[in-house]
């Protein structure tokens, strides 16, 4: 059984790159979210930048269980990769959460959001890549192939003084997500011939 297979289309990548380095010095494009990192620290800035000239990125992978927290303590389950996927992803790659598109088993694409890293606020000891499908799967997925399709950064991951907190932030991640993604150069990526094409091995 193909277990893991992470595919960075350099295509897609450069094809968007053209459109998302640009964006960083014209706000209309992805404004909001990098708004938020100016106002930390010059590196960051400059660290946003480089994630930035990789996306797009594409990866792919079955479905395994993590904690079983996002369900239950949540209300927002999340689909997580094996550590195969999570390592073969850009080190480069800032932990924080993303927003994109994602399907399970070559079906319809869904928008999303995607958390990068250790979830602060949990202390995990391993790196997870976690996807929420804003979609209603009432049952869980374990198993099946999940394939994701990374357009854009929204924050750093971060601690929070209480699970309200997380929620309310997470929520507010679903809202910036829905709103980018219906921006015509983001919307496009849904249509991506990734999401329908057989899964080959890592490259
Ligand atoms: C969009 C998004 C953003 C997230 N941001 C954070 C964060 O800033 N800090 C954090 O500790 N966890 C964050 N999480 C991760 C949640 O804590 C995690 O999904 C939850 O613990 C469920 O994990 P599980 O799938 O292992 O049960 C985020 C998750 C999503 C989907
Ligand atoms: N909209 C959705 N987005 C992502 N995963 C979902 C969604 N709906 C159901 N699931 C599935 O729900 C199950 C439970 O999720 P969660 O509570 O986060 O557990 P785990 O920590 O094992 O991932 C997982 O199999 C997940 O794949």
């Amino acid at each position: 059984m193909e277990r893991a297979v992470v595919i960075l289309d350099k295509l897609a990548r450069n094809a968007l790159r053209s459109q998302l380095i640009p964006s960083i010095k014209r706000p209309s494009a992805c404004g909001n979210h990098l708004e938020r990192h100016r106002s930390t620290s010059g590196s960051e800035s400059k660290e946003v930048r480089e994630m930035l000239s990789q996306l797009p990125l594409f990866a792919g992978g079955e479905i395994v269980r993590g904690f079983g927290r996002g369900s239950k303590e949540l209300g927002i389950p999340t689909a997580n990769f094996p550590l195969e996927v999570v390592k073969s992803l850009p080190e480069s790659l800032p932990t924080g959460a993303y927003y994109g598109w994602a399907n399970v088993d070559n079906g319809p694409v869904h928008k999303m959001v995607l958390s990068v890293g250790w979830n602060p606020f949990y202390n995990n000891k391993e790196k997870s890549v976690e996807t929420h499908m804003l979609h209603d799967f009432n049952r869980d997925l374990y198993g099946q192939i999940l394939k994701i399709c990374i357009v854009g950064y929204l924050r750093p991951e971060r601690s929070f003084d209480s699970l309200e907190s997380l929620i309310a932030a997470i929520q507010a991640d679903i809202e910036q997500a829905k709103q980018f993604l219906d921006e015509e150069d983001k919307a496009k990526l849904q249509n991506a011939p990734f999401f329908t094409e057989k899964l080959s091995p890592s490259k």
